[in-house]
C-alpha cells in the first residue's frame, strides 16, 4: 500500500486529492507510475479496468504544468466524447488548486464556441482525435508548447480505426515530449506500434492473474436468438440493477432494444454515434442521476466511462474482440466496488465464448435462463422487502383498526396477496421482436459479415461519419488481423 504523500507530489495537487473523497491510497498502477510519470520518462501502463489510470497519468502531467504560462501544454486524446469530458472533469478536480485551465474537446460541439475558448488559454486540452485534428488543420489550436502528450485507451487509439490520425497529431507535437500510453488492455502488436512512437517507454503492467476485475462476477447465459429479449427482463427484474448498462452490436439493434424495453415499462434510453450530441449528453446525465436505470449502448460506451451505481453490465450481444469484452463488463465493479456482468450466448457462439475466457483468463460461470414464473417472484421480492421494511419501523398504530376490520370478513392471506398485488409493479407482457442477427464467430481467415456492421457501427458510435466510409477498406484488413490474433 502506497500513500500518496509517498509519491513527491506537491501541496496544491495533494490537497485535491484529500478533497476527491475514498482517493485514501494510490492504487497499484498510480504507485508504480507517477513517480516514473514525475521523472520524464516515457510510460505504457497497463492496469485492470477501474483502478485509477486517469489520475496516474494525470497527476505526473499536472505537476510539470506552468500556471503562468497560458499554453496548451499538456493533451490528452480519448477515443469518446463522453470519455473526453470525464476525463476532462477528472483533470479539472486534481488541478483545480493549482489554477489550471482544463478543456475538452470534441466533435459535435460548436466550432465557433470551441475555438473562442480555446483561445482563452487552457493549459489542458483533452480531445477526441477527428475534432483535434480539424482545429490542427484549421490552425485554430497550438500544440508547439505541449510537453505532456497522453492516449488514453492507448490500444484503441493506436488500432486500425485510429492510428492515422494519431500519427498525425504526434506528429505536430514537439518530439522533445514524454508521452504517456494507458489502457486496461494491450494487445503485443499494439505495444509494438506504441514502442514506435515513444522514446524508452517504461512499460509498467500492474499483473493480476486476470485481465478482468476479480469483483466483477462474470456469467453466460445460453440462449437462442429469439429468446434472448425475453430472457433479459426476466434477469432483470431478478436482479433489479441500481444502474445497468446493456450492450448491443449495432445502432439498430440498440434502438430496437430500447423501444422494446420501454414498451415493457423500463426506465431505458439509449446511446449510439447517430444521435446527436445533445441527446447524447442528455441520456448520459439522466443515467448519471438516476432518472433512468438502464443505458442501452453500442461499444461507443464500452471504454473508460466511470459512472457510480453500474451494478450490472448485460452483453445482450457477445462482443468480437475480448479486449472489448474487458471495457464493456469494466463499467461495473469500479474502485473496489462489486459488480455482475452477463452475457448472452447463443449456443453456435459457445466457442467464442472459450475463447474469451481464454484470452481474459476469466471464469464466466453459466447462470440458467430464468422462467416468468421466476422473473414474477422476484418482483414480488421486492415488493415484500418494501412491506417488511415498513412492518420493521413499526409505525402501523394508525392502520389497526381497520386491519382488523378486514380481518373480519376475508382471510390474512388473501387479503396480504390483494397488498402485494397494489405495490408490485407488474411487468407489461408486450410481445417484442427484434430484427435478427448473425451469430459471432470465431473463423480462420476473417469473420466479415458481422464484425464489419459491429466495426462500423463503432467507428461512426465515435463521430466521424465522413471518414467511415473512406477506410471500409482499411476496416477489412483490421478485421482478418483481428481474428487471426483470436486463434492464437
Ligand atoms: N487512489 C484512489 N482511491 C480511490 N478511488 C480512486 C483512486 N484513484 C482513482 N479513483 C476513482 O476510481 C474510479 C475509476 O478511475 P478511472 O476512471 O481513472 O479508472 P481507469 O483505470 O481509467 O478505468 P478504465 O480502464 O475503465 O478507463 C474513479 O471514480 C476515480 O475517481
Ligand atoms: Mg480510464
Amino acid at each position: 500500500m502506497t500513500n500518496f504523500n509517498e509519491l513527491g507530489i506537491s501541496e496544491p495537487i495533494m490537497k485535491a486529492i484529500e478533497k476527491m473523497g475514498g482517493f485514501e491510497e494510490a492504487t497499484p498502477i498510480q504507485a508504480q507510475t507517477i513517480p516514473l510519470g514525475l521523472e520524464g520518462k516515457d510510460v505504457i501502463g497497463q492496469a485492470q479496468t477501474g483502478t485509477g489510470k486517469t489520475a496516474a497519468f494525470g497527476i505526473p502531467m499536472i505537476e510539470k504544468i506552468n500556471p503562468q504560462e497560458r499554453k496548451i501544454q499538456g493533451l490528452i486524446v480519448a477515443p469518446t466524447r463522453e470519455l473526453a469530458i470525464q476525463v476532462s472533469e477528472e483533470i479539472h478536480k486534481i488541478a483545480k488548486f493549482k489554477g489550471l485551465r482544463t478543456l475538452p474537446v470534441y466533435g459535435g460541439q460548436h466550432m465557433e464556441r470551441q475555438i473562442k475558448a480555446l483561445k482563452d488559454g487552457p493549459h489542458i486540452v483533452v480531445a477526441t482525435p477527428g475534432r483535434l485534428l480539424d482545429h490542427l488543420r484549421r490552425r485554430t489550436i497550438r500544440v508547439d508548447n505541449v510537453h505532456t502528450a497522453v492516449l488514453d485507451e492507448a490500444d484503441e487509439m493506436l488500432n486500425m480505426g485510429f492510428i492515422d490520425d494519431i500519427r498525425d497529431i504526434l506528429k505536430a507535437i514537439p518530439e522533445d515530449r514524454q508521452t504517456l500510453l494507458f489502457s486496461a488492455t494491450m494487445p503485443k502488436e499494439i505495444r509494438n506500434i506504441a514502442a514506435t512512437l515513444m522514446k524508452n517507454p517504461e512499460e509498467v503492467k500492474v499483473k493480476s492473474k486476470e485481465m478482468t476485475v476479480s469483483n466483477i462476477d462474470q456469467f453466460f447465459v445460453e440462449v437462442h436468438e429469439k429468446q434472448k429479449f425475453d430472457t433479459l427482463t426476466n434477469l432483470m427484474d431478478i436482479h433489479v440493477p441500481e444502474l445497468a448498462i446493456i450492450f448491443g452490436r449495432t445502432k439498430k439493434r440498440v434502438d430496437e432494444l430500447t423501444d422494446g424495453l420501454q414498451a415493457r415499462g423500463f426506465r431505458a434510453e439509449g446511446i449510439h454515434g447517430d444521435l446527436t450530441q445533445g441527446k447524447r449528453s442528455s441520456v448520459l446525465s439522466q443515467f448519471k442521476s438516476g432518472r433512468i436505470e438502464i443505458l442501452v449502448a453500442t461499444d461507443v460506451a464500452a471504454r473508460g466511462l466511470d459512472i457510480s451505481g453500474v451494478t450490472h453490465v448485460y452483453n445482450f450481444d457477445i462482443p468480437q474482440d475480448p479486449e472489448s469484452y474487458v471495457h464493456r463488463i469494466g463499467r461495473t465493479g469500479r474502485a473496489g466496488k462489486t459488480g455482475e456482468a452477463i452475457s448472452f450466448i447463443t449456443p453456435r457462439e459457445i466457442a467464442h465464448l472459450h475463447l474469451i475466457e481464454k484470452v481474459t483468463n476469466s471464469k464466466i460461470k453459466r447462470l440458467t435462463a430464468p422462467s416468468y414464473d421466476e422473473a414474477k417472484r422476484g418482483q414480488q421480492q421486492l415488493t415484500v422487502d418494501k412491506l417488511i421494511k415498513i412492518i420493521e419501523k413499526k409505525e402501523l398504530q394508525d392502520y389497526r383498526e381497520t386491519a382488523s376490520e378486514l380481518l373480519d370478513e376475508y382471510d390474512s392471506v388473501t387479503i396480504v396477496s390483494a397488498a402485494l398485488k397494489m405495490l408490485t409493479k407488474e411487468r407489461r407482457l408486450t410481445p417484442v421482436t427484434l430484427s435478427s442477427v448473425q451469430p459471432v464467430s470465431v473463423k480462420k481467415g476473417g469473420n466479415k459479415g458481422n464484425n464489419s456492421n459491429f466495426r462500423n457501427d463503432k467507428r461512426s458510435g465515435y463521430g466521424r461519419k465522413g471518414k467511415q466510409q473512406q477506410s471500409g477498406g482499411r476496416n477489412r484488413k483490421f478485421q482478418n488481423n483481428r481474428t487471426n490474433k483470436g486463434n492464437r
